[in-house]
């Protein structure tokens, strides 16, 4: 038995007699989470080396890695919907609802890094940009704002490249939620049906309808009521995010063009007007009437 009244006294922890040391040949915490390549991946470009490039690529890679589970989590509710499975659906949107939330106020870690100290080691990322990230364009694709343009940006990556094809070409976790609806027995148009799911859907105001039945009856329809509010909150979420990030970049490199080639904050603002669930938001305007 070890003293715990030791451990105050001291003010160090015995460690017990059962815990393992011997780990040679064994599972450990850095073979099973292969922190020898996660913490062999922070590569800094500037030279000589500047201080704060730590940052921006930890920053970065930790968004990447959020991404990746919400991408896997995004696929998996899409997956439910289809196989009408809506409450296990909203069980994965919950989670990529708090890992959003996450991504959203780590812009806070980025804003203290200066404008003074970011121009000094910029122009060592070259027109590296976050608008080549292929997890971030691929969340985007999950969520219905589809863009073939957008490819073309990486050619030079085939598995990146055919991960975004496959995505376009998929119906979106919209589009599924749709059909899902249309398998209950709301009158959802045969033409939003059949769309072309390779592009972005656009407001289509023959589903308002749909929708309106659904708010106005919410005790008879709690299920899909929770679950358009449920979308509402992630497409809530993502513009959160595009607006610190909006807000990030001004405060660093003011009206300066991006690294990538475009305008810089112009073009980030205009994302502001993008929707994923359009019908989502008109029908408030509907509600009551
Ligand atoms: C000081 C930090 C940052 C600055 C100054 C910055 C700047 C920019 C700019 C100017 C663009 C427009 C494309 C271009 O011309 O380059 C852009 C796009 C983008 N950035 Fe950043 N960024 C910063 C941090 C981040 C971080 C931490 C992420 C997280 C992964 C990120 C992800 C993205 C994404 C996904 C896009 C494409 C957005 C879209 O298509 O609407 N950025 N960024
Ligand atoms: N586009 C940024 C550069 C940048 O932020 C960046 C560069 C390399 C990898 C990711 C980046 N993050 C977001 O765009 C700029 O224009 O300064």
């Amino acid at each position: 038995m070890v003293d715990n009244d030791k451990t105050a006294e001291t003010n160090t922890r015995e460690l017990e007699e059962g815990i393992v040391t011997d780990l040679r040949e064994k599972m450990t915490y850095g073979s099973y989470l292969g922190l020898d390549t996660l913490l062999s991946a922070q590569s800094p470009v500037s030279q000589p080396e500047h201080h704060d490039e730590m940052l921006f690529i930890i920053q970065h890679q930790t968004t990447e890695l959020w991404l990746k589970l919400v991408l896997h989590e995004l696929k998996a509710a899409s997956a439910l919907i289809a196989s009408d499975d809506l409450a296990a659906a909203l069980k994965k949107i919950a989670r990529v609802k708090h890992i959003q939330k996450t991504m959203t106020e780590q812009w806070s870690v980025l804003a203290t890094l200066t404008p003074s100290e970011y121009a000094q080691f910029r122009d060592s990322l070259a027109n590296s940009s976050g608008f080549q990230s292929f997890q971030y364009r691929a969340v985007e694709f999950a969520l219905g704002n589809k863009n073939a343009k957008m490819l073309a940006v990486f050619d030079g990556e085939p598995g990146a490249r055919a991960l975004l094809q496959e995505l376009l070409e998929q119906p979106s976790l919209y589009d599924e939620f749709l059909r899902y609806l249309a398998r209950q027995g709301f009158a959802v148009p045969v033409s939003v049906l059949e769309r072309d799911v390779t592009v972005a859907h656009t407001m289509t105001p023959e589903l308002l309808p749909v929708f309106i039945q659904i708010y106005d009856n919410s005790a008879e329809n709690w299920a899909v009521y929770e679950a358009c509010e449920e979308l509402v909150d992630l497409e809530e979420n993502f513009q959160l995010w595009r607006f610190r990030h909006l807000r990030t970049v001004q405060r660093t490199i003011g009206m300066k063009v991006g690294t990538g080639g475009s305008s810089g904050v112009d073009f980030l603002r205009r994302a502001l007007d993008l929707t994923f669930f359009p019908e989502l938001f008109a029908v408030r305007t509907e509600i009551g009437r």
